[in-house]
Order: C-alpha cells, then sequence, then structure tokens
C-alpha cells in the first residue's frame, strides 16, 4: 500500500487519491497531501503537518459540499489511511467551499433513483458515519460554512466543534423540514450532544441554527471569528494531544462504542428501512417539492 519514492517521501495510494509524505511544503512544515491522481476532480484535500500530527481535511466538493456516493467513499478512504498513518495524531474537518461546511447528504442521491441505488448511498452513510463517530484519533470540526441535516451529523461526529461567528451561517437537523426522518443513529448523536429535550424540539422543528444559539444549546463548543477557526481549531487540537493518548481514546470510546454498536447491529435493517421510506410516493413528493425550492429561492 505504501512506496517511499525519495528520501522523506511517502505514497500511499487507493482508489483516485494519493498519499505523498513530504511532497508538499507549506512554509515552513514538511506536510503530508492527500490529493487525488487527477486533482481538478478530488473532492477533499488533506494536509497532515508532520511535525504536530495534526491532519487537516478540506472538504471541496462544489457547489455545496453535498455528501454524495464518491464524496462520502472519498472521504471514508481518506480518513481510513489517516488512522493508519502513525504519524497522524488527530484530524481537523473544514470545508474550502465558501460560506458551506456541507450542504448535508446529495438530495439527488435520494430522488428519482432506484432501490439498489438507494441502498447502495446509505450504506455509505452509514460507513462515514460509524466510521467518524468511533474514529480512534482526534476529530475537531472547524465549521467555516452552513451546516445542514447530513453537514451537522458530521460536524456532531467530532470531538469538538468550532463555528464561525457569522449569523448567516446555520447549523442543525433540519430533515423534518424536507418531510423526512433523521434515522436513529442521527437522533443518537444529537442526543448525545445537546440533551433530550432540546434534542426532541431541535428533531421535531427540524430547527436550524445561528452559531450564537448553537453555542447556547452545547450543539457546538465554541464561536470565533471566522478568519480564526482554524487556528483555534489548531490550538485546542493541540490541547487534546496533551492527554495520554490511550486514556483519551478508550474515554472517547465508552462514550460512543454502545450508540455504534446498535447500528452496527442492525446495519442490513437500517439499509431495508431507509429504502422503504425513501422510496415512498409522498417522501418522493417532498423531496421534488424541496428541490424545487431550492431552486427558486435563486430567481
Ligand atoms: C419510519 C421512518 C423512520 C426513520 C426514517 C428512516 C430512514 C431515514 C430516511 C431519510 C433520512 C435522510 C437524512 C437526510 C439527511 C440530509 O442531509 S438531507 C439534505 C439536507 N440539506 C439541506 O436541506 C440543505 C439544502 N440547501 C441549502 O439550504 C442551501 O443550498 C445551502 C445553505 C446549503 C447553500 O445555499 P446557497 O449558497 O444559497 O446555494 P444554493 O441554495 O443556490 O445551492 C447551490 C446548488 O446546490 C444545490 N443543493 C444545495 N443543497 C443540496 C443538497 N443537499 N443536495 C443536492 N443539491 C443541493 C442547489 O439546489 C443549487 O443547485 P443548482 O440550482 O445550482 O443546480
Amino acid at each position: 500500500m505504501a512506496a517511499v519514492l525519495r528520501r522523506g517521501v511517502k505514497l500511499i495510494s487507493s482508489g483516485s487519491s494519493q498519499l505523498l509524505s513530504g511532497g508538499c511544503k507549506h512554509g515552513r512544515t514538511s506536510t503530508l497531501c492527500i490529493s487525488s491522481s487527477r486533482p481538478s476532480s478530488s473532492k477533499i484535500n488533506v494536509e497532515l503537518d508532520s511535525s504536530t500530527g495534526i491532519a487537516v481535511m478540506r472538504f471541496q466538493n462544489p457547489l455545496v459540499n453535498s455528501l454524495n456516493l464518491d464524496f462520502l467513499t472519498e472521504i471514508c478512504i481518506s480518513l481510513e489511511k489517516l488512522e493508519l498513518d502513525k504519524s497522524c495524531r488527530g484530524v481537523i474537518l473544514t470545508s474550502a467551499q465558501p460560506k458551506i461546511f456541507s450542504a448535508g447528504l446529495d438530495i439527488l442521491e435520494m430522488y428519482g433513483k432506484n432501490p439498489e441505488h438507494y441502498a447502495a448511498f446509505w450504506k455509505s452513510v452509514q460507513e462515514i458515519w460509524l466510521k467518524l463517530y468511533g474514529y480512534s484519533k482526534i476529530t475537531i470540526a472547524a465549521i467555516n460554512g452552513s451546516s445542514p441535516a447530513g453537514g451537522c451529523l458530521i460536524a456532531l461526529t467530532a470531538d469538538y466543534r468550532i463555528m464561525a461567528d457569522n449569523p448567516r451561517y446555520t447549523i442543525g437537523l433540519n430533515e423534518t423540514q424536507l418531510g423526512i426522518v433523521a434515522p436513529f443513529w442521527f437522533k443518537d448523536t444529537m442526543l448525545n450532544t445537546v440533551g433530550h429535550r432540546t434534542a426532541e424540539l431541535s428533531l421535531q422543528f427540524g430547527l436550524m441554527y445561528t452559531p450564537s444559539d448553537a453555542l447556547k444549546i452545547n450543539l457546538v463548543d465554541l464561536v470565533v471569528p471566522e478568519e480564526q477557526v482554524l487556528s483555534t481549531a489548531t490550538e485546542t487540537m493541540t490541547k487534546f494531544l496533551a492527554i495520554p493518548g490511550h486514556a483519551r481514546e478508550i474515554s472517547k470510546s465508552m462514550m460512543r462504542k454502545p450508540v455504534v454498536d446498535r447500528l452496527l447491529s442492525c446495519r442490513d435493517a437500517d439499509i431495508k428501512n431507509f429504502v422503504s421510506f425513501i422510496s415512498k410516493d409522498s417522501i418522493q413528493k417532498s423531496l421534488g417539492q424541496y428541490l424545487s425550492m431550492l431552486k427558486q429561492k435563486k430567481s
């Protein structure tokens, strides 16, 4: 899987992605870069600072980082590589797209397709959540834009969330606004973060929160000026890294394993449930209307 290209340069490739160690220089720091072998088509960019062990994973799936099958797969592969890489100690998740962290699941993956497609898509959504929520290394979400539904879920899987202080950005599980339902593991992730009553109201109304409101309910841990989101995430990561790794990791697992195990015990049933739910005429109609609303918003 890994090959040494020249001194200090390691290449790990899988699918369309490559991992180059020491192949990129950013300022004075030697970095690892994961990028596609066809850079123009790469949906993420990862830089690993070998001096600190901190990787920054930037989502760059135009226009709005919506989570389609390819994008989810690419994120998963990169996370797996970083998890196996002993020089990586923590991952900061952020966006390279302006104003958007992630628009959530790509609605087009859930609209007008066949059951096989829905099943494959949902499996990849499960996969990314299982990978991130059960991730052994430290993860911090540097939320530099709006983050509805699946985007919020990605942020919720992190050990710490830092959001840009811009009232135009919102975050939350807004599924009911689309006429769909956040599945139990989305719900559990939210509940474990904000508590039962807040999660109950939040899920039923499909509430989206401004950064200051998200901070009030502990949906995010910190709100900072936009230009400081990444530097604050790096500082916070350093604090996490100061804790003995095995103790932190076991504590994280202790908190999260029951929820992870719950999905693991019924993955196939959960996929069946999703396929049957999303294939319903009434649900397809709701999604169609929501998509039209998104288009009309522009005109
Ligand atoms: C018994 C049952 C029990 C349990 C249930 C069982 C199973 C579960 C079932 C279902 C669960 C599904 C869970 C779903 C999770 C999701 O994540 S759904 C997606 C939710 N996302 C949203 O609602 C976001 C919608 N988008 C926006 O609000 C805005 O676009 C934005 C704030 C992200 C960005 O705003 P702008 O910058 O103004 O950009 P535009 O609005 O112009 O968008 C640009 C372009 O992108 C398209 N788009 C936006 N979001 C999405 C998306 N999520 N998917 C696909 N496409 C998206 C938008 O239409 C524009 O397209 P064009 O007009 O340029 O073609």
